[in-house]
């Protein structure tokens, strides 16, 4: 056997030659040349003061969605504004764009992103990029493209440039055959959508990164999130958010969601803060590098009631939507995250009531919620 042997050989070299003495940081560098294209980073992005230099150098990808802006505004807060770099292949608002760093990013471009990293010595990624489960079984194969090898881009940069990597998991990534109440954080994973096929692959590729080559991979399973000032962009708890928008403008709403199907949800801000809080964990209390993470859990009806307290006139009517109807009976009802409550402290503030009052108050409903209270 002389070529397993001359293997084995040298990837033993390698490992020995590796310098940390770990005997896992063989990083999958790809073979690439040097950018032609070597765009100067902003300058402000230089003017780092001492104080600055102690946090993280942040890049958030596909951040002009329904998270990356509230994200970026909570972690500028925490770090430093000029510290987190917001990127999109969209084009900005204008509120967003001057409200701190903003540089264009495609992850399906390793090259490009790769010289983004270096150029801004950037040391935690949050990977947001994607294209949710409606919108992704519209377009399998740009889902596919998006989701899958964004992600592989991702993985290769973060692994070779040492960077904490965040990458947001779902509910989504649950199937039919998954026990759907509770769905705890390890059972049968065997999702139905291109969206949870690689959000599967996202979580396993970064747990295979974290143990084979040290990568620090942390990853969140989210509930559908809900926001007041962002717009979700595709997916199949959408509804929650379009409900409140409506009830206020006409009264009506046209749900596409049956009246008791069942969804973990959760409010944004306990989104973001989840989201850094795994970020700043330390690596011990950590037994897991994928963790569900829970708030409440409700069905259109049930939400349609709690809103009839603030707005009475309220009409909700069903049109289903087959597509997204089969999505969501596939997906848990109930989410468990003891593990996240045990490991790092996850508590949430927002449940239903408090959601709804907060949601109509951002959405200038507050003289109902003052008036029913
Ligand atoms: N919003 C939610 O309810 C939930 C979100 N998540 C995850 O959180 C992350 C962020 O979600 P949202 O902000 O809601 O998503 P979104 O769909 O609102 O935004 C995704 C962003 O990715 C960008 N994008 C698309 N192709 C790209 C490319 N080639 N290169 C760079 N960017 C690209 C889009 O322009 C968009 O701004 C996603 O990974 C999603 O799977 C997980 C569970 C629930
Ligand atoms: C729960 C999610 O991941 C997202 N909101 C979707 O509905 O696709």
């Amino acid at each position: 056997m002389p070529i397993v042997r001359n293997l084995s050989r040298a990837a033993s070299q390698l490992l020995q030659s590796s310098g940390c003495g770990c005997g896992v940081s063989i990083v999958p560098v790809r073979c690439i040349g040097v950018s032609p294209r070597q765009v100067a980073s902003d300058a402000s992005f230089h003017s780092v003061t001492f104080s600055e230099s102690d946090h993280p150098r942040v890049l958030i990808t596909g951040g002009l969605g329904q998270l990356g802006v509230g994200l970026a505004k909570l972690l500028r807060k925490r770090f430093g504004k000029n510290n987190v770099i917001l990127s999109d292949i969209r084009k900005p608002a204008d509120n967003v764009f001057y409200s701190g760093p903003f540089i264009f990013a495609d992850v399906l471009d390793y090259k490009n992103l790769r010289e983004i990293v270096v150029n801004n010595r950037i040391t935690w990624l949050f990977h947001y990029s994607a294209l949710l489960s409606a919108v992704g079984e519209a377009n399998v194969p740009l889902a596919r493209a998006v989701n899958i090898t964004g992600l592989h881009n991702v993985l290769d940069i973060a692994a070779e440039h040492n960077l904490r990597l965040f990458v947001p998991s779902t509910i989504g990534a649950f199937g039919p055959t998954s026990p759907r109440d509770p769905t705890p954080d390890l059972c049968i994973q065997r999702p139905r959508t291109i969206y949870g096929v690689s959000k599967v692959h996202a979580e396993l590729m970064g747990e295979y990164y974290h143990y084979r080559y040290g990568l620090d991979f942390r990853c969140l399973r989210y509930p559908g999130i809900i926001s007041a000032d962002s717009q979700p962009g595709g997916g199949t708890t959408d509804y929650a958010v379009q409900i409140f928008h409506d009830a206020i403008k006409s009264g009506k709403y046209k749900c596409y969601l049956k009246p008791d199907t069942r969804l973990p949800m959760m409010y944004i801000d306990d989104c973001l803060k989840a989201t850094l809080e795994v970020m700043e964990a330390p690596a011990e209390a950590l037994t897991m590098r994928t963790y569900n993470i829970n708030a409440m859990s409700f069905s259109p009806e049930e939400l349609a009631q709690e809103v009839r307290k603030y707005i009475p006139e309220l009409q909700m009517t069903y049109s289903v939507d087959q597509v997204k109807q089969a999505i969501a009976d596939s997906w848990p009802m109930n989410f468990d995250d003891s593990n996240a409550r045990r490991d790092w402290g996850w508590k949430h503030d927002y449940d239903l009531p408090e959601l709804v009052t907060t949601m109509l108050g951002f959405l200038g409903s507050d003289s109902r919620v003052a008036q029913a209270n």
